[in-house]
């Protein structure tokens, strides 16, 4: 059975957002949404015709219902993006894929230092899309002109023996100057956050829509956790021998440790599997992180992996933007779970951002002492970026 669309039992929550039980068949970003694919296609052809009309292809076959005429007030029939922290570890093979995204007219790569070599470098791919660099503060406003998509992995990184939220005391201030800014210049876009710790950085965003009285904001700011996704797909193929396509593991939760809770019991194939390798699985999905961090030893996180989770994601989003129903895990603000303003689940995206919110749906007994136990650390999260928003 497939949870598509609205269905007449669907729920709205806060944001306008509405909730839908997830159906068992749901599975991300529709399985179509390849980024790499995208790029392989180009490479090598003289024309990018092809990729656009294998692209086109795809979309006309999609359970369309919005066009680009009918959408409201997010206009998006010539995508601008923009990077910010994109001459970074994750920033810079980011913004090359997302230059090879056929939908993307306009690249605007924005940094505190670095980034007019990096457009430099960009700018002599032949795809369509124009890319410019931006540097400091003073250039920031004209990199955000216009933009339909913002994408922020902009902060410092962690390194061995550091937790996420490690990082809080740097990288919070540089989220809330960046979203400010953004709720100024392009209040509509989409953002995506990468800049860790997401599950504070998400709140602190909203925050500061919040106070600019922008409304409905919440459908369209989005912490990425496509990785934890990307991840435990690919560990759940290597394990059971399947083709990693095929694989769809929903992640519900957050972004750090225990809080990132892969649901196996709802993967896609179905799968049998001892309950002690379950629980080795998860965990080795809640350290994936720290196990890249560890074999960096020093050089930062995850980069390319990263670039790569973040390019499907913004794939899947401008696919929404563009009326496509793409189904996505997503880091949001949400009723789902009492007691927590803020949780990562299944969400289709469409036009205005998030359109619906999944239920959790059914789950082992081992996921739901899962969600309990993460409940304490994400509520500290979230409650730590809002306050240092306010503030
Ligand atoms: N959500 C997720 O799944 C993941 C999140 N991350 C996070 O992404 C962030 C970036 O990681 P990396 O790219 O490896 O770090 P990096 O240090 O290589 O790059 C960060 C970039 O941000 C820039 N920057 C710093 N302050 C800025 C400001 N105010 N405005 C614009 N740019 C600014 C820096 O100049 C640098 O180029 C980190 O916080 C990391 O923890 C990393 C991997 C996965
Ligand atoms: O582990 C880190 O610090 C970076 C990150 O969020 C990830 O790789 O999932």
């Amino acid at each position: 059975m497939q949870a598509r669309a609205v269905r007449p039992s669907a729920r709205r929550q806060k944001g306008g957002k509405a909730v839908c039980s997830a159906g068992s068949g749901l599975q991300a970003g529709n399985g179509q949404h390849h980024v790499l694919r995208s790029v392989q296609n180009n490479v090598g052809r003289i024309e990018r015709s092809a990729v656009s009309a294998s692209v086109g292809a795809r979309r006309v076959s999609s359970t369309s219902s919005v066009g680009y005429a009918s959408r409201g007030a997010v206009a998006c029939s010539a995508g601008k993006v923009a990077v910010l922290g994109a001459a970074g570890g994750i920033g810079q093979p980011l913004s090359m894929l997302v230059k090879m995204l056929p939908s993307v007219k306009e690249l605007s790569l924005y940094d505190i230092q670095g980034t007019k070599g990096v457009a430099a470098d960009l700018s002599h791919c032949n795809t369509a899309c124009k890319v410019t660099g931006y540097v400091g503060e003073e250039e920031l406003t004209s990199a955000l002109e216009g933009c339909d998509l913002v994408i922020i992995p902009a902060g410092v990184p962690r390194k061995p023996g550091m937790t996420r939220d490690d990082l809080f005391n740097i990288n919070a201030g540089i989220v809330k100057s960046l979203a400010t800014a953004c709720a100024e210049v392009c209040p509509n876009a989409i953002l995506n956050i990468i800049s860790n710790p997401v599950n504070s950085t998400v709140p602190i965003c909203n925050e500061v829509y919040k106070a600019k009285g922008i409304t409905g904001a919440s459908a369209r700011i989005l912490g990425v956790t496509t990785l934890d996704i990307v991840r435990s797909n690919t560990f759940l193929a290597e394990e059971c021998g399947l083709d990693v396509d095929q694989v769809d593991v929903p992640v519900i939760g957050g972004h750090a440790g225990v809080t990132i809770l892969p649901l196996l019991s709802q993967m896609r194939p179905k799968v049998q599997l001892e309950n002690k390798r379950i629980e080795e699985l998860t965990t080795r999905i809640q350290n994936a992180g720290t196990e890249v961090v560890e074999a960096k030893a020093g050089a930062g996180s995850a980069t390319l992996s990263m670039a790569y989770a973040a390019a499907r994601f913004a794939e899947s989003c401008l696919r929404g933007l563009q009326g496509d129903k793409v189904y996505e895990c997503a880091y949001i603000e949400s009723s789902l779970i009492p007691d927590l303003e803020y949780f990562a689940s299944k969400v289709q995206l469409g036009p205005n951002g998030v359109e619906e919110v999944f239920e959790v749906g059914q789950v082992s007994d081992f996921e739901q002492q899962g969600i309990e136990g993460l409940i304490p650390e994400l509520k500290k999260s979230i409650a730590k970026g809002q306050e240092f928003a306010k503030n």
